[in-house]
């Protein structure tokens, strides 16, 4: 421990510190770290490994009343890759400045939620406060390569079936501002390739309907709806006279590009791959029939679901949902501003939402710049620490919460 320090802000630098890096992830010591954390504070725990080498790692604090739906305290394990050269520190080395504020590749995104909630039982434990309901902390693989491997497996599982969850807390994103960003749902992320196929030939001639012509047309047709789209996220304002976010629009980006293989052969077939997130007030059905109606505008197209996802649920934020009104009201009573969102990518909650459980993301990190994925990701330990009393009592009222 370092002098002096806070020994929650120790136990969270040491889990900064390991590599789980994609696209090789050390989950094997985070397994140990995390089953050793188990075992100080004294909690039950499972692995499951639906696949080889990618854990998902539960631990369970039993209520009093175990027949009541539980909580789930979800987090991911894995973080992004970094651009080492562009950090004023080691990413992995959880440097501590002068300010409290810690660096690290997964400070915001999100091991402080996951150390949080885990100390957020511990104090609970010490106290003797167990709640009513069980509580379950899961860590899952995968989450930033699409969580196939990890929670989209979970929820699937019949030992997900036994768990009986009720409600799920999951990540969030930091808050420049003196507000937590609540997400109650997300755009819907598909990844697609158009691949066009065409006339070939001489460089040096006319030719027609060639593969890059047809895929021009549709590059066009698609970043044209992209530019109406950025347009009513500049002037639209929702029912309640909101402005827009990026949750009420849907976004397209042209983020691969292939094709030809000498510069005086027309190529006879390009691709373009496009990043689509797509508003949960779109519907899904009637947006898949209009994208497909435009690639059968072009002969010899096909269009490739690289990423799909067929549900847009979002957690419904009225009297009607009891996990939301508590979770609103505490925020009330402790004059924690709250500004409910539509995530604009995605997270595992996505696959919580679709199995039926409501779920809410939030990372408390106010007053904090956006910085998940980014160079010098940071949290400054003093927050951190109000974290865990947000948790710890947020916890308590969930996991004590009667009525259903
Ligand atoms: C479709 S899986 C990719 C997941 C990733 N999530 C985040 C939060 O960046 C994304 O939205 O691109
Ligand atoms: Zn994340
Ligand atoms: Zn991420």
């Amino acid at each position: 421990m370092a002098d002096g320090e806070n020994p929650s802000v120790t136990r969270f630098r040491e889990y900064l510190r390991i590599k789980t890096v994609q696209p090789n992830p050390d989950y094997e010591s985070c397994k140990k770290w995390l089953l050793n954390q188990a075992k100080d504070i004294g909690l039950t725990s499972q692995v499951f490994e639906y696949v080889k080498g990618k854990p998902i790692i539960l631990l369970t604090w039993t209520g009093r009343d175990p027949e009541l739906p539980a909580i789930l305290l979800n987090s991911h394990t894995d973080v992004v890759p970094v651009f080492e050269d562009k950090w004023s520190c080691d990413p992995f080395e959880a440097y501590k400045r002068e300010n409290g504020d810690i660096i690290a590749r997964g400070a915001q995104d999100m091991k402080c939620v996951g150390t949080s909630y885990l100390e957020a039982i511990r104090c609970l434990k010490d106290q003797d406060k167990q709640p009513c309901r069980t509580i379950h902390l899961s860590y899952v693989p995968d989450e930033e390569i699409g969580g196939h491997d990890g929670m989209k497996l979970f929820v699937k599982s019949e030992d997900f079936k036994k768990l009986n969850i009720g409600f799920a807390l999951d990540e969030g994103i930091a808050c420049p501002h003196n507000a937590l960003k609540v997400f109650y749902g997300e755009r819907t992320t598909w990844w697609i390739d158009v691949i066009t196929r065409g006339n070939t030939g001489h460089g040096s001639q006319f030719i027609n309907d060639t593969a890059v012509s047809k895929l021009h047309r549709i590059i066009n047709k698609l970043l044209s709806f992209r530019e109406s789209q950025e347009m009513q996220l500049e002037i639209g304002r929702d029912r309640s006279g909101r402005k827009y976010t990026l949750g009420n629009v849907t976004s397209i980006n042209l983020t691969i590009l292939q094709a030809g293989a000498q510069y005086n052969i027309i190529p006879q077939e390009a691709k373009a791959g496009f990043d689509i997130r797509i508003s949960p007030d779109v519907n899904l059905k009637d947006f898949k029939e209009l994208l497909e109606k435009l690639i059968k505008s072009e002969s010899d197209t096909t269009l490739e679901y690289v990423h799909y996802h067929g549900d847009n649920s979002c957690t419904p934020l009225d009297d009607s949902n009891v996990w939301w009104v508590t979770f609103r009201d505490f925020c009330d009573v402790r004059n924690i501003s709250i500004e409910p969102e539509i995530f604009p990518a995605a997270t595992d909650s996505r696959y919580l939402r679709e199995f039926g459980i409501p779920a809410l993301g939030v990372s408390y990190i106010k007053n904090t710049p956006v910085l998940l994925h980014d160079h010098d990701e940071r949290i400054n330990e003093n927050l951190f620490l109000e974290g865990i009393e947000f948790y710890t009592d947020l916890i308590t009222h969930l996991a004590n919460i009667q009525t259903i």
